[in-house]
């Protein structure tokens, strides 16, 4: 009889194979465990063993253990072989590397800090369907930032107010109106009829100042609902959904990329309850690692953070941007957005850290000018302009009065 005993699951002389899906963790171990046994531990309980030793028949067994292969300092690299996995389900694959190793005691805690895909894994999920490339492929941005905004307060606007907003922006400058993270299909400002008049407005805006514009409207509900909302959008003329994809779950992430490629619809996922992973340094799951999930499961933007200039705790937003941009055999690059807490007054650092290929969105920053939402947007594009320029933001305020307005009451400061 086979047995499998700790030691199975560590081999600090194992080179992983170009097939294994490579993780790498920051473990604190428990008082009483070695790094060593720990590291073993994490390699058992997430592929194919438990606390005990087992004793299995040799030809009833495929061996899935995986091997922690590298230990320097509290981070532990753990290799995993491909035949572990569901090919095309990302539920499956997190309750390997983030299942019970994330509550086990062997460690007093944990975190998962990054993972290396292998093709093998990655061929079985579609990527995003556009990309960076929805700058050019469904808006006018061309090599600047795409501007979004979404209207405030976040919620408890009616339809008409939301629309009234999202029209002013979209004069002002703005390419994407943006639903905020818990507005979906409320009383006050019902899906449809907000879907239906903000893509009129819309049309109105882009027939009149000769810009392609487009609506990010929240699709997220529970996921039968919401591929329904998917084809609503689609009904309607709209070119983007936005999903809270942490909320939903990525099996529901899935099936709204599926039934999007039937539409030819882009995916503007926002990371509400992401900082429930990502938050702690020492346990959960890195947005870095976050973002990757999203790329494999299809997305075309995701909130990445804001390099420390807004108003949320930050990630090292420009390692997982150039990861996001980078080749992961061959899927689309994704668009990270930089959002919470943003203005006019930081554009240029923003840009300064993160580059142009991104999405800049700020509510507050344009429906908080001091001359409304109209000003904010122009404050906001004028900003972006004066960054690709190479013009200094006070310089190009001289000839732009709601950039100098916006400068005055918000300067370059950091919100909190
Ligand atoms: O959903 C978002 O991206 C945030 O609510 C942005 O809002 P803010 O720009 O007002 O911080
Ligand atoms: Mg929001």
């Amino acid at each position: 009889m086979t047995g499998i005993e700790y030691d199975d699951f560590l081999d600090l002389e194992y080179e992983p194979t170009a097939s294994d899906l490579i993780c790498e963790f920051r473990i604190d171990p428990a008082e009483d465990m070695s790094l060593e046994a720990a590291a073993s531990r994490v390699a058992s309980e997430s592929s194919n063993g438990t606390w005990a030793a087992l004793h299995v028949a040799e030809d009833e067994l495929t061996h899935l253990g995986a091997v922690a292969c590298d230990i320097d300092g509290q981070r532990i690299t753990v290799a995993y072989p491909a035949e572990l996995f569901e090919s095309g389900s990302m539920p499956q694959i997190l309750s390997c590397i983030a299942g019970n190793i994330l509550g086990m005691k062997a460690v007093d805690s944990i975190r998962l800090e990054d993972c290396e895909w292998p093709e093998s894994i990655v061929s079985g999920f579609p990527g995003p369907q556009f990309g960076t490339s929805v700058a050019r492929e469904k808006l006018d941005a061309g090599a600047r930032p795409i501007l979004a905004t979404v209207p405030k307060p976040k919620v408890g606007l009616s339809t008409d107010a939301h629309v009234r907003v999202g029209e002013e922006a979209w004069r002002g400058g703005v390419d994407l109106l943006k639903d905020d993270e818990n507005l979906t299909d409320q009383a006050f400002n019902p899906f449809e009829d907000r879907l239906a008049e903000s893509l009129a407005a819309r049309d109105r805006v882009e027939e009149d100042v000769g810009e392609r514009k487009d609506y990010l409207v929240n699709v997220t509900a529970e996921t039968t609902e919401m591929l329904e909302r998917v084809d609503l959008v689609a009904e309607h003329g709209g070119g983007f959904v936005m999903v809270d994809v942490i909320t939903c779950g990525w099996s529901a992430v899935q099936s709204v990329r599926e039934r999007c490629e039937d539409h030819g619809l882009a995916i503007h996922a926002h990371r509400a309850m992401h900082a429930a992973f990502d938050r702690l340094e020492h346990h959960g799951v890195s947005m870095r690692v976050l973002a990757q999930i999203a790329r494999l499961c299809g997305v075309d933007h995701i909130h990445t953070g804001t390099a420390g200039l807004g108003k949320l705790a930050n990630e090292d937003t420009p390692g997982i941007n150039d990861w996001l941009h980078g080749d992961c055999h061959g899927l689309e690059p994704v668009l990270p957005v930089a959002s919470g807490g943003l203005h006019p007054g930081v554009v240029d650092q923003l840009i300064d850290a993160l580059g142009t290929d991104i999405c800049i969105q700020a509510g507050g920053g344009i429906h908080g000018h001091p001359d409304g939402t109209h000003a904010g947007a122009k404050a906001l594009r004028q900003a972006t302009e004066a960054s690709l320029e190479g013009v200094s933001l006070a310089d190009y305020a001289t000839d732009h009065e709601e950039l100098a307005t916006a400068l005055e009451k918000w300067g370059a400061e950091t919100p909190r």
